[in-house]
This record gives structure tokens, sequence and C-alpha cells, in this order.
């Protein structure tokens, strides 16, 4: 099976197509076609199902234009870059840890200094035999302006997530303060990427699905990890070390940092393997310390063998608190929750009392804002003089105008800021897989089929009906039966031109699990029959059942031949 056949059926048939092709195309843009944007969006739902509606969790949509302050505070302004190199001579740039592997076979750290060195001692040319000039970072947000004129710079989000953290106050608030919870959202993110020749794998404009899970910094687990703990797993450590082992005992001897990052792999693999990612074609792998983004502490990818080599779907990272500190920092908002003890519990403290009436006439309107700040502070010692921080200013304050005395007092919860958990997808790597994945050839009547074996709850179509012969009375049959299915949401799509042979083979290229055909027997006895694609075994079954056995066909891998009798068994 080679990539350019899989990518020329999946061009032909309507799954996707080359944005801007009547233009000449541009690298990195995709088209969703219409059977391919039906399958997205199905996978899309699967996702809801896992990562949604069956955690704590809601789901938020926010724009993907987003304020330069954002950015700044998220670390993307200054580091999202890669590094790359432009050649003196034909001008095109390269990333160059993807340059030096395609050509030189080998690994370079993500900076210039390695980069350089490499390029130094391997004397590394461009393709058209130009040199290179000297490699440097390039960041890979698209900026814009928002507003005419100087207007304000905005940049185009290069994940979901920042949307979910700048909302983290009110989503605390919606969550009623109480940990954890999670948020998620699915969406347009944007990378320039510097040479997107990958086809549909690196994209400028791509669909990620999110999942930022807010736990206690302490609490690292998940209520329900006991349904994920025996799935055996395959993993690549950050040592290249493999393992195929428990999720329970990956965590037990500290392959995976914590059982809430096990659970998310678990249930990831699971959610995977629902939609047709094949297991002997998955795997696990952890981030080196030198590849882990700014933000993390672990973070495992899931990655697939596709025929692009084993390709990064989704990314599975302990975020820590970084993004919300960060956010917290630059718009001067607090970011905590406050997380209640069982017990209240009883702490003596230095504390510190302000002289109110000495106070005012020395910092007047500020006295108020000086007094609260001052009894916040944790004192240790007698003290000379305190610094505290009023709106952005620091003030000294000497003894003069405090006490400290020491209390007892009684403490019912903390402050913290949590921790986040995040696995995020990559839709269109996801969905290209599934496609690879199912992509198959066997041999019917003698003759070589290709069919895409999906699984069928994904399938774009979901059922074709199909008139024997092209003509009256079958046809009008045909159409009533179409409308049936289609009033019982039930994707259906109706073909009468060709032989039927053929028209089964178009239906099993695109993956319909079900033909619907009418023969002459349907106007003695009002019954169809059911062919189901990968058996290409054919039941006979009446037609006022129909909707309830396709219906339960279409969300089991129950056997056809369940479901009525046999007409024709391949
Ligand atoms: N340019 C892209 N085109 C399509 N999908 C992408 C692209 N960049 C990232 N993704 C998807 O989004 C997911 C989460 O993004 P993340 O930031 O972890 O990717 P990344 O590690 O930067 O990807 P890569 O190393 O491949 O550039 C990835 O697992 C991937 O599936």
């Amino acid at each position: 099976m080679h990539m350019s056949e899989i990518m020329e059926m999946l061009i032909r048939r309507g799954f996707l197509w080359q944005s801007f092709e009547i233009y000449g195309g541009m690298a990195g843009f995709i088209d969703y076609a219409p059977l391919g944007n039906n399958l997205r969006r199905k996978i899309e739902n699967i996702w809801r199902k896992y990562f949604v509606i069956n955690e704590r969790a809601a789901e938020i949509d926010t724009p993907t234009i987003g304020i330069e302050e954002v950015f700044i505070a998220s670390g993307h302004a200054t580091s999202f870059t890669d590094v790359a190199i432009e050649c003196e001579n034909c001008g095109r740039v390269y990333r160059a840890d993807h340059y030096v592997k395609e050509k030189l076979g080998i690994e370079v750290d993500e900076t210039v200094e390695a980069v350089k060195e490499v390029m130094e001692v391997y004397d590394l040319k461009c393709e058209c035999g130009g040199r290179f000039k000297d490699p440097a970072p390039m960041n890979l947000m698209f900026s814009t302006t928002i507003g005419p004129g100087k207007g304000k710079k905005g940049y185009l989000r290069p994940e979901t997530a920042q949307g979910m953290f700048v909302d983290f106050k009110r989503l605390a608030n919606f969550f009623r303060e109480k940990l954890p919870f999670g948020v998620a959202q699915i969406g347009r993110a944007y990378r320039n990427e510097i040479s997107p020749r990958q086809g549909v794998i690196r994209l400028r404009e791509f669909n990620q699905a999110e999942l930022e899970f807010f736990v206690h910094p302490g609490e690292k687990k998940h209520p329900h990890f006991s349904l994920y703990a025996k799935d055996v797993v395959k993993l690549v450590d950050k040592f290249d070390s493999q393992h195929e082992i428990t999720l329970e005992e990956a965590v037990e001897k500290g392959i995976i940092a914590n059982q809430i990052l096990a659970y998310f792999i678990g249930k990831t693999r699971r959610f995977l393997l629902e939609i047709g990612i094949k297991d002997e074609k998955l795997r696990f792998r952890q981030h080196k310390d030198v590849e882990r983004a700014h933000y993390a502490t672990d973070c495992w990818d899931a990655e697939v063998l596709t025929s692009y080599g084993w390709i990064e779907v989704v990314g599975i990272a302990d975020r820590t608190n970084y993004d919300l500190k960060r956010h917290s920092k630059f718009s001067g908002e607090d970011l905590s929750v406050f997380v209640p003890y069982e017990e209240p519990v009883k702490v003596k403290r230095r504390k510190i009392v302000p002289i109110l009436s000495k106070l005012g006439p020395e910092f007047r309107q500020k006295a108020k804002k000086v007094a609260e700040a001052l009894e916040a502070l944790n004192v240790e010692a007698d003290l000379d003089e305190v610094e505290v921080e009023v709106d952005g200013e620091k003030v000294k304050v000497t003894k003069e105008f405090f006490e400290i005395q020491e209390v007892e007092e009684e403490v019912t919860g903390e402050k913290v800021i949590p921790h986040v958990i995040e696995p995020s997808f990559g839709l269109d790597r996801i969905t290209y897989s599934v496609l690879e994945h199912a992509f198959d050839k066997d041999v019917v009547d003698g003759e070589e089929r290709r069919v895409l074996r999906l699984k069928r709850w994904v399938s774009p179509i979901e059922v074709a009906v199909l008139p024997l012969l092209s003509r009256e009375p079958f046809e009008s049959k045909g159409m009533e039966i179409v409308q049936m299915l289609r009033e019982e949401g039930i994707f259906t799509d109706y073909d009468d031109s060709g032989s039927i042979g053929r028209r089964y083979r178009r239906f099993d290229e695109i993956g319909t699990p079900f033909c619907v055909t009418v023969d002459h027997q349907t106007f003695e006895d009002e019954t169809v029959t059911i062919r189901d694609r990968d058996t290409t075994a054919q039941v006979r079954v009446k037609l006022g059942e129909l909707p309830s056995i396709l219906k339960e066909l279409l969300r089991s891998e129950k056997d056809i031949t369940e479901f009525g009798e046999v007409f024709r068994q391949v």
C-alpha cells in the first residue's frame, strides 16, 4: 500500500482536497471534502463522548484570534519557535531538525547552537548545492492587526488551550471552585510551519481537540483510573527503552510520572481504538528532556504508524501551573482556587497589626491598601521594617506603623493554583491515520477490490440504497427507502448507475458498511437485502424492520447473519 495510492483515492472519492487547487494550491492547507468532513465530525463527536461527556468537564468556544498580551504571557511570543535554515543561493527555507534528519539521518536538538554545529561538522548543503546562512529561530505564529490603521497586534492562536486558561477565573466559578474539573475546546489552530512538505500531516491551519484537566497539585490522580489500570500499552520512555506494560505497573515503576497522565494515556488509547486506529500501530512515546515544550514537566505523545512513518497524533502533557501563573502575573488577576480542608486546622502565626491612626496621615489614600497588604504578611521574627506591594509599587513601612502579635487562627482551607493535565489531539492527523489504517485490498469473486474497513460508526455514508435495476418500480421503491432511512437519522446515499457489482465496489471503496438492495422479491413480500462490506454476506430482512436492524448494526460489530435469512454468503 502506498501513500500516493491512498491520496489518489481520497481526492477522487471526495475525502480531502488541496485548498486553492484552481490557483495551484498552497502547502499546509487542505479542504475537507464531503466524505472527509463527515468522517472528521463523527470522530469529533466520539471524542466529545470520551473527553467531555464522560468527565467532569465542559466544552467552550473562544476566538481563534488572540490579543498579543495572551501570547506574551503564555510564552509563545518568544518561545514558540523552530530553528530555520535558509539557502543563500535559491532562498529556500527549511525546518532545520527535519532537514538534518532527512539528509543525515540524525536527530539534532532544536537549538541554534546544536544545528550550527551539525551544519559545520557535516558541511550541510541545500538540495540545490547552495550554502546555508546561519540558522535562526523562526516564530510559528501568524500575526495580524486587529482594527484599522495601526490597530492592535494579534496572533492567530497556535493552540486552543490559551482560551481556556484566559477564562480560568470564570470557569473555576462555573465549577463551584471544586477540583478536579476539565475544560475542552475543539477548533482551529494555526502554525506558520516552515516547510510543510508532509501533505496532510503538517498543516498551517489545522483542527485540535484539547482538554485542560485542572487538578490539585498534590493530587495527580483520577477517580476512574481503575477503568484503565490493567490495560497493556506500548511505551517508549525518554531513554528509548520500550515497555509493553499495564498502566498500573508503569505508574508504580515511575515510568509515567503520575496516575492522571496514565489515566489519559489509557483513555486516549481506547478512544483511538474505537475510531479504528490499529493497536499494533499505536505506541506512546515520552518526550526527552531537551524536547519538552517550555511549559511541560512530563509529556507523552500517542504515535501512530502510517506510510509517513511514526507520527505524533496526540500530546499528553503535564503543563503544571505554568500557564495559570503566567496569566495571573501578566493580568494581575488571582487565578487560584480556594480548596477547603476536610477539618479546619488551628495555626499559630505572627501577624502584623497595622496602627491605622499612624498609617492614615502618612500614606493618605493608599493607607487602606497598605494596611491590608501588611495584614496579609507572614512574619517569622520581629522586624524593624517591611516592604509591601501596593498597586504594583513597592512601599517600605517602618515599625512605628505596626505591631507584631502572635495569634492562633482557624484555617479552613488554602488557595492553590491548580496544575493542568492536557491531552491535545490533532484531528487532521487522526482522521488521516484512521483512513490509512482502514485502507485494504482483497479478492472478491476472483477480482481485486479496494475496501475501506472503517468502523461502522465513523463511516461517512452509513447505508447505500441500490435498486437492482435502474428502472421503475425499482427506482421509486429505492428512493422511498432512502427517505425512510434519512428520517431515522442514518446517513444514506442512493446509486442506480452501473452494474450492481460495480456499485457495491464503489461503496466498498469509501467504506460504506451496508448496502440495501431492492430486488424482484421486494415487490412480492416487502423484503430487501442487506450486504455487509467486510464479509460481502447478504441477508434478507423485512422492510419494516430495516431501520432498527441497521441502527443496531451501525452501533455494534454484530454479524449481519444474526439479523435475517442468509441470502448470499461469499
Ligand atoms: N502543523 C500541524 N498540522 C497538523 N496537526 C498538528 C500540527 N501541529 C500539531 N498538530 C497536532 O496537534 C497536536 C498537539 O500539538 P503539539 O503542540 O503537541 O504538537 P507538536 O509537538 O508541536 O507537533 P510537531 O512536533 O509534530 O510539530 C499534535 O499531537 C498534532 O497531532
